[in-house]
This record gives structure tokens, C-alpha cells and sequence, in this order.
């Protein structure tokens, strides 16, 4: 979420939007629909937004920017001033040196009035205090930071270029140059900040069809099969001001040939927000790349088992796939991963419906017996996903070591957020208390996934069938086995 702390010079907030409207609208072929306008929503914590003046129908273009405006690569004057190609980069950090290079300009940026309006502190993981992420307890999204990795690919690859081009990249964070230690920390720095714009702000640009008739005669070495990755990225102004909501989501972009284009994808009453969508993420993702969170995307929360895990609980030595004939086993058959994603059960979901059903052939794979396991290496036959009591067992257990890694109970969670947001708490909290409920809320939802796939495993446990015998209730589910 946005508040006033997150932006440069909050006091002219209202201003800078203006110019920046003004900006865009004077560019040749930019097209703004006169019923929307540019919202400031930092009183619900949004920061800016943009909101119908008067009800819009399905189908109506909101705005249209041309390709030429977008902030990538190709428009920056950097690469031709260069000397080198700014491309081989990559998508991500050719964005962010191009970013940079426009940022350093100040206001003789083309998009100087398009930089003002952009935040410059985030609440994205990345910038959380080691205190901060504590309070995340065991949730994957920890491993999935990459600070460290981001840390090095600015100083192996940024750092050289902006240093040996200090014309083109003038000091602009306190420092007299980017030379020594605190040159490259405020670097880093900076780097950091146009790092988590892209992360938060840019779309994957398609080439336009003379540009994919251009790419006909590149060299095919060159393609490889995740095409997502290789999509430039860029800055769309105005279309990246658009709020996201997994509900309320009534507009989507548009790449045409000229433009890319906003339109509305359902009926827009006035006074609607208009929403973009970021697609089913879970809500600790939302954090890690937007730095906020909403209960509206609390459907999507997911809990990760590492196979590392999983292998301990099963009392395998260790889950190194040479050592271990049954993870061999699997991995010859293309069907071992190195963690497995459970979502959140809906209201009538089964275990099947959750269940990957790799991550049932393995719970199957660990529980056999030395012979069953040789009977079936030697056929090449992986067992079919079908969940009975044993492998029920084993998942149970696995799940409650993992809610033990959790150092508070749900009980305890909904404590502090009713503490953190009393009735009369303003809409948005700001700095720490901000960072606390949103690790309070994704944690939670992640127990509560712990806590409803613990209960759908409950009847497929060797006791409950038990007690359910004893009472003289013949329960099938002892005999017959679950298929996922
Ligand atoms: C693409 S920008 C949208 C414009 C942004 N609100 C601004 O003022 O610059 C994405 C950022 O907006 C904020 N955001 C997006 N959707 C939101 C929502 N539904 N509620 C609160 N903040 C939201 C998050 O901080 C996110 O990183």
C-alpha cells in the first residue's frame, strides 16, 4: 500500500499529478477518456489511482499511449549514447539502467514529469529489516527474496557502466560520485529503487508485428523456450497508476500495433476505482513483489512443502536425489519437484481438488516397503496418486512440524491485528505497524491453509478409522483409498 511516506515531496502530490496528466496529454497520439481521472487515494493507503468521473461502458477505451512513449530501452536516448548494447543486459537490468539514466537527467528527462509521480520507497520484501522478516515465521516467500542475487547483478553488471560513464550518469543521491564504498552503496541504492518500480510498475512489452518480422531474421540461437522472459520490459505512464484488485478487476491492457491501449472489461459505475490484475497470486507474493496486501486475494494463499522437508519427516538421510533410490526412482520418471505447492481448499474442496498429485506418488513412493519399492523399480512403475492411510500419516505430519515452525498460533495472530487496527486506525498505517499486519495476515492465511488441509486429512488417519470402527460405524474410507 501507498501512503505519503512512500513518495518524493508528498506536499505537492496534487500538483505533480496535474503535471504529469498535463505532460501525457500533450504527447502526439496519447488519448485520455475525459471520464476518468487520476485519483489520490493515499487516505485508503493506495497512493495514486485512477477512478471513473461517470459511468463508462463494457468495451470503452479509458487511454491509449503510444509505443513510442512507453519508458524501455528502445525509446532512451542511453542507447545510442552508450556505445555499447544496453539489450545484452537483459530485461530487468536494462530497464533499470535505462531508468537511471532517465532519472539522472532530472528534468531534462523526456519523462521527468512521469518520474515525479513515481514512489521511491517501498514496502516490498526487499526492503525489510532481518526484524521485519522474522515476523514472516515460516513461510516460503522468505527464500524467494533474492536480495543477495539482485545485490550482485547491480555491482557485477551496473556498477561498471554507470562508473565509466559518469557524463551520462551524473551523482544524484547525496554523493559527489559513485566511485568507493559509499558511491556504490548509494548506487545500489538507486538501483534498488528503479529495481522495485519494474518489479511493481512494468509490463512484459509483445513486440509489434514489424518488430516480430524483424526478429524472423535474428539467429535462432538466440530464442529459447520461456518467451515471457525474454519480453523487453517497460514503463506504460499512466496504465501503471492503475490499482490491482482480484475482485473489482474491470480493465485490461491492450498491446496494438500503434498503442497500447486501456480498456474497460466490464461496466464501470462513477466513482469506480479501476482495477488492473496482477493474477492469482497469493497474498505472500502480492507482498514480495507489490508490498501490500488485501483479503481479497487471501482465496489464492498457498502453503509450500520443500521436498528437504518432506524427506526429513519421511527419516530419509537426506533429499539428495544420487543418494536416495527413491527419489532416483522418481526423477527418472519426471515426476519429482523440489517443493510442492498445496492452495487453499475452497468451501467443498476435497484432498483430491488440493492434493498435487506429484506430491502424492511421492508421499506413496516414501511409504513403501524395501520390497514394494524394489518390485516397482524393477517394473519402472511409479505408484498411481491415491492417498490411503499411510500416506494420509506422513502428510499429517509433515504439515504439523511445519505449523510448529510457525512461532504463533491463529489465536494469537488475530490478537494483534485487532491490536494493531482498532476501530477508529486510520485506513492506512504507516512504517512499522504497516509491515507487522501485513506479515500478520499472510501468515495467518497460510495457517489457516496448515489448518483446513489438516482437517481434510483427519478421516483418512489409522485412528479416526479405528474409533469410527469401535463405535460401530463402518467406515469405508479404511479400506478404500482416496485418488487423487
Ligand atoms: C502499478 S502501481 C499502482 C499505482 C500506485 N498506487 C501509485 O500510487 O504509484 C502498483 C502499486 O500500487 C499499490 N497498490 C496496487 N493495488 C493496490 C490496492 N488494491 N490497494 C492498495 N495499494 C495498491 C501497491 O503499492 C503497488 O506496488
Amino acid at each position: 500500500m501507498s501512503s505519503s511516506t512512500h513518495f518524493p515531496d508528498p506536499s505537492s502530490f496534487q500538483h505533480q499529478s496535474d503535471e504529469f496528466v498535463a505532460w501525457l496529454e500533450a504527447n502526439p497520439g496519447v488519448k485520455v477518456n475525459p471520464k476518468i481521472y487520476l485519483a489520490d487515494l493515499r487516505s485508503t493507503g493506495a497512493g495514486r489511482g485512477v477512478v471513473a468521473r461517470t459511468s463508462i461502458p463494457e468495451g470503452e477505451e479509458l487511454f491509449s499511449i503510444p509505443r513510442n512513449l512507453i519508458l524501455a530501452v528502445q525509446n532512451s536516448e542511453l542507447k545510442s549514447l552508450l556505445g555499447q548494447e544496453v539489450d545484452t543486459l537483459g530485461p530487468w537490468l536494462s530497464l533499470m539502467l535505462v531508468m537511471l539514466y532517465e532519472y539522472s537527467q532530472g528534468s531534462n528527462s523526456r519523462w521527468a514529469p512521469y518520474l515525479r509521480v513515481l514512489p521511491t520507497r517501498f514496502d516490498t520484501l526487499m526492503f525489510w529489516s532481518p526484524a521485519e522478516l522474522r515476523e514472516l515465521q515460516a513461510s516460503a516467500i522468505l527464500d524467494k527474496i533474492g536480495k543477495q542475487g539482485a545485490d550482485k547483478s547491480i555491482l557485477e553488471s551496473i556498477v561498471p557502466i554507470v562508473r565509466a560513464n559518469p557524463g551520462l550518469f551524473p551523482p544524484v543521491s547525496g554523493v559527489t560520485s559513485y566511485e568507493g564504498d559509499a558511491g556504490a552503496a548509494a548506487l545500489l541504492e538507486l538501483a534498488h529503487i528503479m529495481g522495485s518500480l519494474i518489479m511493481a510498475y512494468a509490463f512484459d512489452i509483445e513486440k509489434s508485428e514489424h518488430e516480430e518480422d524483424d526478429a524472423e531474421d535474428d539467429d535462432e540461437s538466440y530464442m529459447t523456450d520461456d518467451e515471457d522472459e525474454q519480453l523487453p520490459k517497460g514503463m506504460v505512464p499512466l496504465a501503471d497508476l492503475l490499482n490491482a484488485d482480484a475482485d473489482r478487476n474491470n480493465a485490461r491492457l491492450f498491446q496494438e500495433e500503434e498503442c497500447l491501449v486501456m480498456k474497460a472489461i466490464k461496466p464501470i459505475h462513477e466513482g469506480e476505482e479501476i482495477f488492473n490484475d496482477y493474477g492469482e497470486i497469493p497474498r505472500a507474493d502480492l507482498l514480495r513483489r507489490y508490498g501490500y496486501v488485501t483479503d481479497n486475494y487471501a482465496q489464492y494463499d498457498v502453503i509450500e512443502l520443500p521436498l528437504a522437508d518432506i524427506c526429513q519427516v519421511a527419516g530419509l538421510p537426506n533429499s539428495d536425489v544420487g543418494s536416495q533410490p527413491r527419489l532416483e526412482f522418481l526423477e527418472e520418471n519426471d515426476i519429482l519437484d523440489d517443493g510442492y505447492v498445496i492452495p487453499r481448499p475452497g468451501p467443498n474442496a476435497s484432498l483430491q481438488d488440493v492434493l498435487p498429485a506429484e506430491l502424492v506418488v511421492l508421499l506413496t513412493t516414501l511409504s513403501l516397503t524395501p520390497e514394494e519399492f524394489e518390485q516397482r523399480r524393477s517394473k519402472n512403475k511409479p505408484p498411481k496418486p491415491s492417498m490411503d492411510s499411510n500416506q494420509a500419516s506422513l502428510l499429517y505430519k509433515i504439515l504439523q512440524i511445519k505449523q510448529m515452525q510457525y512461532g504463533s498460533s491463529l489465536g494469537e495472530d488475530m490478537q494483534l491485528l485487532t491490536h494493531l487496527t482498532p476501530p477508529n486506525a486510520p485506513a492506512s498505517l504507516d512504517g512499522s505497524a504497516r509491515r507487522l499486519k501485513m506479515a500478520a495476515q499472510v501468515r495467518m492465511g497460510e495457517k489457516e491453509v496448515l489448518q483446513t488441509v489438516l482437517a481434510l486429512l483427519e478421516p483418512l488417519l489409522p485412528s479416526a478409522s479405528l474409533k469410527r470402527s469401535a463405535n460401530g460405524d463402518v467406515d469405508s474410507r479404511q479400506s478404500k483409498a482416496a485418488r487423487v
